[in-house]
């Protein structure tokens, strides 16, 4: 069956503009109960159906991805399972507006992208400053700073980790400034009533350090693991280590950052999953 694209004709930038403007975000759009998507965020069909093949099922993801995370494993690892946090998210009656260090947004690149991608998040930038606690909003403050707490711990683990992994002293790396710059991100991807024409979130690996990421049990990661994306399969109780573009640089490839992306949601239950983004310090 032909796989219906975005129209040549429409005035993207315009509709870009109007959704902007709007400021109902994907969440909004969904809530709409309309049955197609804007042409905004329709992806070429090629893109969209390699993804999809993909996740049929025949691929699963592999064993060694999914070890537990040990001091002899870790270097030949993408992801490993550990700790585990909750918390709730987006609330609809904060404002949709970019506070001081605390930014609410749909999609993270809407002008510059071709095709815009079925999400919203929040992100909180940390540190190497962490904002006014009122700047939080209140509804997830201690939550977020609980799960900051945390997730700041488990990178000092794996910092200790990757060093030796590199045959270097545990607190080389986390004496470097390659892991001062923590933004806390809120993932929300809303159903979407035609998933086999856009995604979530596209295709990219993370620039900074590492990520940790925690979802809430919904499919829809992908990773790409010698040249075939394979769906990462939810993992109870697990969190996932993304190696980023920066710790590929500076280990000379020993690490190597990990290209994904999220499908988009197909179920009426949203997707959410909670990112933790290690970054070097300015
Ligand atoms: O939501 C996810 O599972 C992935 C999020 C992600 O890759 C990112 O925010 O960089
Ligand atoms: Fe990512």
């Amino acid at each position: 069956m032909a796989v219906p694209t975005a129209p040549t004709t429409f005035d993207r930038m315009k509709e870009v503009k109007e959704f902007d403007k709007s400021k109902i975000g994907v969440k909004g759009l969904s809530d709409s109960g309309k049955t197609s998507i804007p042409s905004i965020f329709v992806h070429p069909p090629e893109t969209v159906s390699t993804l999809l093949k993909s996740s049929s099922g025949t691929i699963g993801i592999p064993g060694s991805l999914q070890c537990r995370c040990t001091r002899s494993s870790v270097k030949d690892c993408g992801e490993h399972p550990g700790g585990s946090s909750t918390m709730g998210f987006l609330p609809s009656d904060q404002p949709w507006d970019t506070l001081i260090s605390v930014t609410y947004s749909s999609n993270n690149n809407l002008y510059r992208s071709k095709a815009a991608t079925w999400h919203d998040y929040v992100m909180v930038w940390m540190a190497p400053e962490r904002p006014e606690l009122d700047q939080i909003p209140e509804l997830y403050r201690n939550e977020l700073l609980a799960w900051d707490e945390n997730a700041a711990k488990l990178t000092e683990t794996l910092a200790e980790l990757l060093s030796e992994g590199l045959g270097l002293h545990s607190k080389k790396l986390k004496e470097s400034s390659l892991f001062e710059t923590r933004i806390f991100g809120g993932m929300f991807y809303p159903y979407c009533p035609q998933p086999d024409l856009t995604v979530g979130l596209s295709d990219h690996t993370d620039p900074g350090v590492k990520t940790l990421l925690l979802k809430n049990g919904a499919p829809g990661l992908q990773v790409k693991y010698q040249g075939e994306w394979v769906d990462v399969k939810p993992l109870p109780g697990s969190v996932i280590i993304n190696i980023g573009d920066f710790l590929e640089i500076v280990s000379n490839g020993e690490y190597r950052s990990v290209q994904h992306c999220v499908l988009a949601n197909l179920k009426k239950q949203p997707r959410v999953s909670i990112v933790h983004w290690v970054d070097v310090g300015n």
